[in-house]
């Protein structure tokens, strides 16, 4: 019989990383909770598990900030597919804790950014505490008279006790989040997806100019790349030897058929230019 497919998430259950993947893996997998975006790296990079689903990007607050500094690392891994959920916070209580009773709103800061006009206009004086995830912030204010956990409504059922105050508290009522499905390698079967795409339809570039001055600007290491560039994230260079020195992550959508070959010369030229890039996945 063939081994079961192995799935890392941030945990723990009723995390919106957890309905990411069952929405892309269903039943027929392993899931194996981790505490922290970075451990689900690891437990990919450790070939612990033969997949980890990763938080990238939400349409209100940007940028997944602890997943772009893990795909610095030299042996990240490859990004094999992206799975995109609709993201609709509510706010948490144990039961019988009143609004007027709330002293700490708990959250991951992704969740506590995208509903930031919603705690301003009703708990302006309330502290705001970061959590693990969203379903750790539930889990937390299970045993708590004066906290209430940003989560998904799921959790309400996960955690027995706690009950929905306020639903649809985003800032604005359409809300995405993208994940990526990592693996360690480029080869390796995955399921089908559920609803087929025809694929490769994207890719991500981590571009660099060395560690040192003397390298090529993004503008240049952009100009050798020649391909049309969807997105651009930088997060700090941390072993260049020059202060606010970045690293970029560069996402390109196919063109054509003849798309993959053309990615291997654009890295081509990137490298003949002074510069360095290194394909962190297609899919
Ligand atoms: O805490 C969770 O539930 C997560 O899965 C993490 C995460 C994120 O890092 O963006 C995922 C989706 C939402 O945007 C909020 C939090």
């Amino acid at each position: 019989m063939a081994e079961r497919l192995t799935v890392a998430f941030l945990g723990p259950l009723g995390t919106y990383s957890h309905q990411a993947a069952y929405d892309r893996f269903g039943s027929a997998v392993d899931y194996h909770e981790s505490t922290t975006i970075t451990g689900v790296f690891n437990a990919v990079s450790a070939r612990t598990v033969h997949v980890g689903v990763i938080p990238q990007e939400n349409s209100i607050f940007g940028s997944v900030v602890e997943t772009y500094d893990a795909l610095r690392r030299p042996n990240v891994g490859f990004i094999r597919g992206e799975v995109v959920l609709e993201i609709q916070h509510c706010l948490l209580v144990a039961r019988g804790v009143k609004r007027d009773d709330i002293r700490f709103i708990k959250s991951h800061e992704q969740a506590l950014g995208q509903c930031r006009d919603f705690l301003a206009q009703n708990f302006p004086s309330v502290a705001l505490e970061k959590a693990a995830s969203t379903a750790a912030a539930a889990q937390a204010v299970l045993t708590s008279r004066n906290s209430a956990a940003i989560c998904s409504k799921l959790c309400a059922t996960v955690f027995d006790g706690l009950e929905v105050l306020f639903e649809g508290i985003q800032d604005r009522n359409s809300n995405f989040t993208r994940f990526f499905v990592l693996s360690a390698a480029e080869d390796g079967e995955l399921p089908p997806q559920p609803i087929p795409v025809p694929s490769p339809t994207r890719c991500l570039l981590r571009l660099s100019s060395g560690k040192g001055n003397v390298g090529p600007a993004i503008t240049q290491l952009l100009v050798a790349l020649a391909m049309t560039v969807s997105r651009l994230d930088r997060r700090p260079q941390l072993d260049s030897e020059v202060v606010f020195h970045d690293i970029y992550f560069a996402e390109l959508e196919r063109r054509d058929a003849t798309w993959p070959s053309e990615i291997e010369n654009a890295i081509e030229r990137v490298r003949a230019s002074g510069g360095d890039a290194h394909l962190l996945g297609i899919w």
